[in-house]
């Protein structure tokens, strides 16, 4: 059976809680998404826990520092046999080649990808860090910047595909993986730009990535078939 477009986010405390969790899924159909909470507790450690059950991993650190600094952490992550990690695309152009250029030489090199504007922030929040025009506008000018360095894809929020996809060749390889996913009904929580999982990928997602409607569901696999089923 194939691999769904779908990316669960382990958002757990504690690697035992992330392991139980993902022991009935199937890594041919899911990958899974490491973040900062986990990762700041458990290491690498975790990371080769995940692969050794066979799981592709994001690794979700969203690095945005000096380009030295970043290269550096991307190298480390590369190091670790990661499907896929990123950086913040507001780190800028030398960050981003610097990225990339530390990356390039492992085999299977990982999916370099850049988080445009947060999925948490809406016009408002994007004004008041000092940060002019439109949400789309700033999303699409770091998806260029992004693009110019040769960046595997891109995060954004599902609002924003139909714009970047205007701008993209039909067989552009370019990623967009679109956290924000909110099936019918789910709590936004934090989310201000959420979509529901259909939505998203008919406006051209590549991944979709999934947390809390998943992980703090009381039948998370029922919840995965259901969202599954709605994709179809
Ligand atoms: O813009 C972004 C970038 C990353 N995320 C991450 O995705 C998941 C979403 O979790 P939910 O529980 O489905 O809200 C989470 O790990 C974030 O760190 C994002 O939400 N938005």
């Amino acid at each position: 059976m194939s691999k769904t477009p779908l990316i669960i986010a382990l958002d757990f405390p504690t690697a035992q809680k992330a392991l139980a969790f993902v022991q009935p899924l199937d890594a041919q159909r899911y990958r899974v998404k490491v973040g900062l909470e986990l990762f700041t507790r458990e290491g690498p450690a975790l990371i080769e826990a995940l692969h050794r059950l066979g799981f592709d991993v994001f690794l979700d650190l969203k690095f945005h520092d000096i380009p030295n600094t970043v290269a550096r952490a991307c190298a480390s992550a590369a190091e670790l046999g990661v499907w896929m990690l990123n950086v913040h695309a507001l780190g800028g152009r030398d960050m981003l080649l610097a990225a990339r250029e530390a990356i390039e030489a492992y085999q299977p090199r990982p999916l370099l990808i850049a988080v445009s504007i947060l999925t948490s922030l809406e016009q408002s929040d994007l004004y008041a860090t000092g940060l002019h025009g439109t949400l789309e506008e700033n999303v699409l000018r770091l998806a260029r910047l992004v693009k110019a360095n040769q960046l595997d894809g891109l995060v954004c929020s599902p609002h924003e595909l139909t714009a970047i996809k205007r701008t993209m060749d039909k067989d552009d390889p370019f990623v967009l993986v679109t956290p924000g996913i909110r099936p019918v009904g789910s709590e936004s929580h934090d989310q201000k730009r959420i979509m529901t999982p259909k939505e998203a990928l008919d406006l051209g997602a590549t991944y979709l990535v999934l947390g809390r409607p998943v992980t703090q569901a009381d039948a998370p696999q029922a919840v995965l078939a259901a969202i599954e089923a709605s994709l179809q």
